[in-house]
């Protein structure tokens, strides 16, 4: 377990408000600002106390194209959120071993934060995606789900559970971390589309070039 995985509160008192915490799943091959953006708005207008990202172990459903290595996608995500004091980083989904499953992220994060409100946020194209997802029933009793809205797709929530799902817009980045690494193999600059760190990052550890 990382450091920052921790509790992160004192249990809450009776009667008083429970901690809020923000929970943002994914690849993050690499991380950019539309990850970002999303994070903070939801952030913002659902009054989190945090927001935590968890960078998949093994991402199942892209398991037929190549990710980097689960270390490098994180040092990436703890680059990019380091200067923010909402933001944290998770390793349990790196950690846990094995594909990775939002049904043991958040029966994870329920029991490591039990007095804590959990908030799944997915952009629009993973929202459309949920009930493909393991025990997909079961997910939205274990967090409230926050879709956001991203270029090129549609923001709904057809045959997902009524009061299981908020829609929220946050400002539109037309960025995908596909388009990312095809930037740089091809020699192209994702200066401004991910965190100067991580632009540093990539270089330093090659990543992408061969794509
Ligand atoms: N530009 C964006 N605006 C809003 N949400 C986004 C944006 N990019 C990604 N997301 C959301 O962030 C989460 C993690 O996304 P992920 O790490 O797969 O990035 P991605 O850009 O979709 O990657 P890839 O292009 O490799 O599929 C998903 O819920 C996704 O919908
Ligand atoms: O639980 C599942 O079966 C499942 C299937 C696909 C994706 N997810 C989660 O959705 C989030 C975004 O995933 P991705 O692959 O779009 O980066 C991330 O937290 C994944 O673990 C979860």
């Amino acid at each position: 377990m990382g450091e920052q995985d921790t509790p992160t509160g004192p249990q809450t008192e009776p009667g008083a408000a429970k901690r809020r915490l923000g929970v943002m799943g994914g690849t993050f091959d690499p991380i950019h600002h539309g990850h970002l953006v999303a994070a903070s708005e939801v952030a913002a207008q659902f009054q989190l106390d945090e927001v935590m990202f968890v960078p998949t172990g093994e991402p199942w459903q892209k398991s037929h194209k190549t990710v980097s290595p689960a270390e490098d996608r994180y040092l990436m995500t703890v680059i990019a959120t380091a200067e923010n004091p909402q933001f944290s980083v998770s390793r349990i989904d790196i950690d846990r071993g094995g594909k990775t499953y939002t049904i043991d992220t958040l029966r994870d994060l329920r029991s490591m934060h039990p007095d804590t409100d959990l908030f799944f946020i997915t952009g629009a194209d993973a929202l459309g995606q949920i009930l493909t997802w393991r025990d997909a029933e079961e997910l939205f009793s274990l967090a409230h789900f926050i879709g956001v809205t991203r270029p090129g797709h549609t923001l709904a929530d057809p045959g997902l559970p009524e009061g299981g799902v908020s829609l929220v817009e946050v400002p539109a980045l037309a960025i995908s971390s596909t388009d990312c690494r095809a930037r740089v193999a091809a020699g192209d600059p994702v200066w401004y589309l991910v965190p100067d760190g991580v632009v540093r990052y990539i270089d330093k550890r090659e990543l992408y070039r061969g794509e």
